[in-house]
């Protein structure tokens, strides 16, 4: 189906990889900073709840300890340390008593986040010492929550625009080229008027894959003239090589200047001519022509001259002849040879003498002279088992006795 050997690969699905990379980078780069706007949020958040912790807490110790009420004293401490910001509390009372809740095992050796002295409830003197450890995992926890909360719903939001981007382009995009793609590589030069019709939801606005289906039907309509004005000129140009043909063919075998078939014809044609009488037993004859004395005119007049005489005994041999049965041909010189099919010795020897009286009669107008003319004729009938040349020589012996007997006149081969 398709040309192009490269490996094929939708637009869609190239679109949504896009989609996913983009989203990832995005995804990197909120990440680095979520996790440091919340790591920053919660260290504020922990400062300012410890510092209230240990404001509101601070009186009451004060008291209890001032009060050599160690049970509550201890209370106290453990209330501090089942806060989920604090990991450990103590708290050294100046009697040397020593209160811990929390995460004994942390080690003590560390800073504690808070160190803050107990007044004494009247006095300034202080009663004790309360020490704070934070709860280690409190922060990295508190980060990796929001962190999480955050990647877990950008991470749905792209899965959706790739699913709701990849179902779009599959309808409005992908299907449709597919369908366009198909019907342009089934399409024939004959079935051009085939439209092209997509199957696609109804929409009240035109798109990209209207402009294609528009500009394919206009292709198509292009194409169709195109073909048509193609055509058109096939036609005429077949004609003109036909008319062409036919003329060549007419000038070879025309005689150029007398306008009667040249000697190829009767090459060519009274074999088959005679073949043919002889088939069906038909009578066929032919007639010597020559005018007389042409060397005369030629030498006298000119060869001009002698052109012009011939070009009016041909047009007169080609005027009387009973077309397209008979025919006439320019044997060479001033001879003429015509084939009388169907015509006996008979008719033959009757249409030799009107031709002869017609050219007796008809002088030629030569350079505004009238120059009389006459012509020998030498008739003959084919014999039932006769040849071209036989016939021929038989019909030029009758010519040349009537030349011999005195020219204008019509001999006949008995
Ligand atoms: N003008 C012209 N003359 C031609 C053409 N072909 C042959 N001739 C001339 O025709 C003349 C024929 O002369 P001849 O064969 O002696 O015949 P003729 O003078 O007619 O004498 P007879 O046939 O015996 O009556 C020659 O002078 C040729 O040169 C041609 O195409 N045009």
């Amino acid at each position: 189906m398709f040309q192009n050997r490269s490996r094929f690969r939708s637009i869609a699905a190239t679109l949504i990889q896009r989609i996913v990379w983009l989203a990832g980078g995005c995804l990197l780069v909120m990440l680095v900073l979520q996790g440091w706007l919340t790591f920053r949020e919660t260290q504020l958040r922990m400062d300012h709840a410890l510092a209230e912790i240990a404001d509101n807490s601070l009186p009451m110790l004060s008291v209890s300890l001032w009060d050599i009420e160690p049970e509550v004293v201890q209370r106290q401490v453990n209330w501090l340390a089942s806060l989920p910001e604090i990991g450990r509390v103590r708290v050294l009372a100046s009697t040397g008593q020593t209160f811990e809740a929390g995460a004994l095992a942390m080690d003590l050796r560390g800073e504690p986040l808070r160190t803050l002295e107990i007044p004494a409830p009247q006095g300034v003197k202080p009663v004790g010492r309360l020490e704070l450890w934070v709860e280690p995992g409190y922060q990295a926890e508190q980060v990796l929550h929001d962190t999480l909360g955050i990647v877990a719903g950008y991470v749905l939001f792209t899965v959706l625009l790739c699913l709701l981007v990849g179902w779009m382009l599959r309808r409005d995009l992908q299907r449709p080229m597919q369908q366009i793609a198909r019907f342009a590589a089934e399409l024939k030069p004959q079935e051009l008027s085939r439209p092209l019709l997509l199957e696609r939801p109804p929409r009240d606005h035109q798109d990209e894959i209207d402009l294609v289906t528009q500009g394919f039907a206009q292709l198509q309509s292009d194409l169709r003239s195109h073909i048509a004005n193609l055509d058109q000129m096939v036609a005429e140009r077949t004609q003109q090589l036909e008319r062409l043909i036919e003329e060549v063919h007419r000038l070879s075998i025309t005689d150029a200047l007398t306008g009667c078939y040249n000697r190829r014809v009767i090459e060519e044609r009274l074999p088959a001519e005679i073949e043919r009488s002889r088939r069906y037993a038909r009578p066929l004859s032919v007639i010597f022509v020559d005018i007389d004395h042409f060397k005369t005119i030629n030498d006298g007049l000119g060869h001009a001259a002698g052109d012009s005489v011939l070009r009016d005994v041909g047009a007169l041999l080609l005027g009387q002849l009973r077309t397209p049965v008979d025919w006439v041909a320019r044997y060479g010189g001033e001879e003429f040879l015509i084939v009388l099919p169907e015509s006996d010795l008979d008719h033959a020897s009757r249409a030799a003498n009107r031709l002869r009286e017609m050219i007796e009669a008809q002088p030629v107008h030569v350079e505004g002279r009238l120059v009389p003319m006459t012509a020998s004729f030498g008739v003959a009938q084919c014999g039932p088992d006769e040849g071209v040349a036989d016939l021929l020589a038989r019909a030029d012996a009758m010519l040349y006795h009537a030349k011999t007997e005195g020219r204008n006149r019509v001999s006949v081969s008995g």
